[in-house]
């Protein structure tokens, strides 16, 4: 049994990693185990921003997106030295174990360290990207995919009115789900996803010929890794010489009150950690997997890529 425990958030903030956080804190003093609090990611970790946490600090936190802690990217975090300096300061404190809430590349500095120092480490999926290879489901997608719906509803009222073409970039960085999922939801005619090559020469043939047929307008859902939405809408608008825009939808869909499903799955998630934390256990991750909790081997995590899910690019397909 552990008796000192450290939480800490990195990388892109993503609405639920409150959840996440408030989970771990709570489970951890419900167990009679101190939890630190660490802010501003790995970086804070390396400048010993840290305090030693009691319920109340996680009040009031469940239903706002970011995180409370703060995160940030840190380069010095990619060096052994800079891995060594954040295990002393843990150790410093007596601290046992660290749960680590972020995406796919904090994942991988929390794999680093624990093979260098053996310190326990749980991880916890936390991007709106969801690219972390074992689970389904990463802690904020729901939301970031809900913000984009809203912002897709939207855009579908000023293309029908012009009879335009609207293209939309989203985020994912080097992973296509949100533009998949917000796409199939939001009734995208294309969907551009980096996991799957497209033709834009035929899509926009495609789209000459279905204005020909009286079609009022297009939507096309570009996922950021998949090409630049600007010149992406440049080229369609050159080529089919149809009145088109762009729309970069960007840190929006980072931000807001997280959603049902994240507040609940963090919520577990949280739990799970704090839990095998305590208990010993090292080197997993939480996640879900066909709406179940699961845990994944934290270096399998991080040395697969996750593949889009073949059933809904089919069906983005059929239903195009
Ligand atoms: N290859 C790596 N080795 C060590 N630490 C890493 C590595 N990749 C990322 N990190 C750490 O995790 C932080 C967050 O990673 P990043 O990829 O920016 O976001 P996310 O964790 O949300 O995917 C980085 O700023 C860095 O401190
Ligand atoms: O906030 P920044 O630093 O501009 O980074 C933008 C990137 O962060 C994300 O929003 C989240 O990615 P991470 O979870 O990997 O940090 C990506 O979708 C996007 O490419
Ligand atoms: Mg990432």
């Amino acid at each position: 049994m552990l008796k000192s425990i450290a939480v800490l958030t990195s990388g892109g903030d993503s609405p639920g990693m409150n959840a996440a956080a408030r989970a771990v804190v709570r489970t951890a003093l419900y167990e009679g185990v101190k939890v630190w609090g660490i802010r501003g990611g790995y970086h804070g970790l390396l400048e010993e921003d840290m305090f030693e946490m009691k319920s109340r600090d996680v009040s009031d936190i469940i239903q706002r997106g970011g995180t409370f802690l703060g995160t940030a990217r840190c380069k010095r975090w990619k060096t052994p030295e800079g891995r060594m300096m954040g295990y002393k300061h843990l150790t410093d404190r007596g601290i046992e174990g660290l749960c680590v809430i972020g995406g796919d590349g904090s994942l991988r500095g929390a794999s680093l360290l624990s093979k260098e120092t053996g310190i326990p480490i749980v991880g916890l999926p936390g991007t709106i990207d969801n690219d972390v290879w074992g689970s389904d489901y990463t802690i904020g997608c729901d939301t970031a995919a809900n913000t984009i719906i809203d912002a897709i509803n939207k855009l579908r009222d000023t293309a029908s009115a012009h009879r335009r073409v609207i293209v939309l970039e989203v985020m994912g960085r080097n992973c296509g789900w949100l533009a998949l999922v917000s796409g199939i939801s939001g009734g995208a005619e294309y969907i551009l996803v980096p996991e799957e090559e497209y033709n834009l020469d035929e899509i926009c043939d495609n789209m000459t010929e279905a204005y020909k047929k009286g079609k009022r307008y297009i939507l096309v859902v570009v996922a950021e890794g998949a090409g630049s939405g600007q010149e992406i809408g440049q080229y369609i608008a050159e080529k089919t010489q149809l009145d088109t825009r762009v729309s970069v939808l960007g840190h929006i869909q980072r931000g807001g009150s997280p959603s049902v499903i994240d507040r609940v799955r963090a919520s577990q998630l949280g739990e799970q950690a704090a839990l095998a934390l305590i208990s010993g256990l090292s080197d997993i991750v939480f996640g879900y997997s066909k709406g179940r909790v699961v845990s994944i081997d934290l270096h399998d995590a991080v040395n697969n890529k996750k593949i889009l899910d073949p059933d809904y690019l089919h069906l983005a397909k059929v239903l195009f």
